[in-house]
């Protein structure tokens, strides 16, 4: 049956969406996280790992984990900031035949504050419709005084072979490489080609993005959200991995929609908003 279903996944609380055409999708309260999507007419489109932990405390291996008030480890915060931790709350769910929609929502609480004293609402809205995945994550400051926070939807993309994939749409963006001590460069590669680790923040990427693989391609929109993240462990970071299996370096792509290059700065009382679209083609 098509619609919204409150399901078990692996031990923690989640909403299955789906469509009447086929198109499906998991989320969890637990981080915000969507776990699963899967297009009409097509198979699983995000990696998730099968030595993720689902203990409700451990960040999970996979989906989409929501890193906010801290991208990385670009401030004092565990990495990746506390929402990919957090306990959210469902707020809202909507279906009609060919589209289902979930709204979920992270207050600031004594947890969060004890780390980040600021009040916040962040708001997590995932829509699944054919060929399409809609995520839009709105960041307010809901107390008195200014705040600034990074975020990134830290979208693992699932992919058949990677060193069979390209990315395209980064040619002429400069981009800051932590593999290599954080040097500024500018892409100068018509498309991207995976033969190493990667782990590099694009700076205010205007283009749409293509992940071209044999037989499939998948469009990558962002809107809001200035950074691209392109993270891939390779073999020598993935044996560093305890969550994940050792040859499932070839199965993923990280391909994040990121404010990571500079904070974003939110006066009391405003609201931000970032979203990226996942698109088959
Ligand atoms: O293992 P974590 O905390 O989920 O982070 C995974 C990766 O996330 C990426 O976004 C970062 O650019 C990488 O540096 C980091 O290793």
């Amino acid at each position: 049956m098509p619609g919204i279903e409150t399901i078990e996944f692996q031990g923690l609380p989640a909403l299955h969406l789906s469509t009447a055409d086929g198109a499906s999708a998991v989320v969890t309260p637990y981080g915000g996280q969507v776990l699963s999507w899967a297009p009409t007419r097509g198979r699983e489109r995000l990696y998730l790992s099968d030595r993720a932990r689902f203990d409700g405390k451990s960040p999970v291996r996979g989906g989409v984990p929501v890193c906010f008030p801290q991208f990385s480890t670009l401030g004092k915060l565990p990495r990746h900031g506390f929402a990919r931790t957090a306990l959210w709350e469902i707020t809202e769910q909507r279906s009609g035949g060919d589209y289902a929609l979930a709204t979920l929502q992270l207050a600031d609480n004594p947890e969060t504050r004890a780390l980040w004293p600021h009040p916040f609402l962040l708001e997590l809205t995932l829509a699944i419709e054919g060929g399409r995945l809609d995520l839009e994550l709105e960041v307010e400051n809901s107390g008195h005084a200014p705040f600034a926070f990074s975020a990134a939807l830290h979208t693992y993309l699932r992919v058949a072979e990677l060193e069979e994939s390209r990315l395209e749409g980064l040619h002429g963006f400069e981009y800051r490489d932590a593999l290599h001590g954080d040097a500024v460069r500018r892409e100068s590669g018509e498309a991207l080609i995976f033969e190493a680790g990667i782990d590099r923040v694009y700076h205010d990427v205007t283009r749409p993005l293509l992940l071209r693989e044999s037989g499939r391609a998948l469009g990558i929109n962002a809107d809001g959200f200035p950074d691209v993240v392109v993270w891939n462990p390779w073999e020598d970071g993935s044996a560093q991995i305890a969550d994940m299996a050792p040859g499932d370096f070839r199965r993923m792509l990280c391909v994040e929609a990121a404010a990571a290059h500079q904070r974003i700065e939110l006066a009391a009382g405003e609201s931000w908003v970032g979203r990226q679209t996942l698109v088959t083609l």
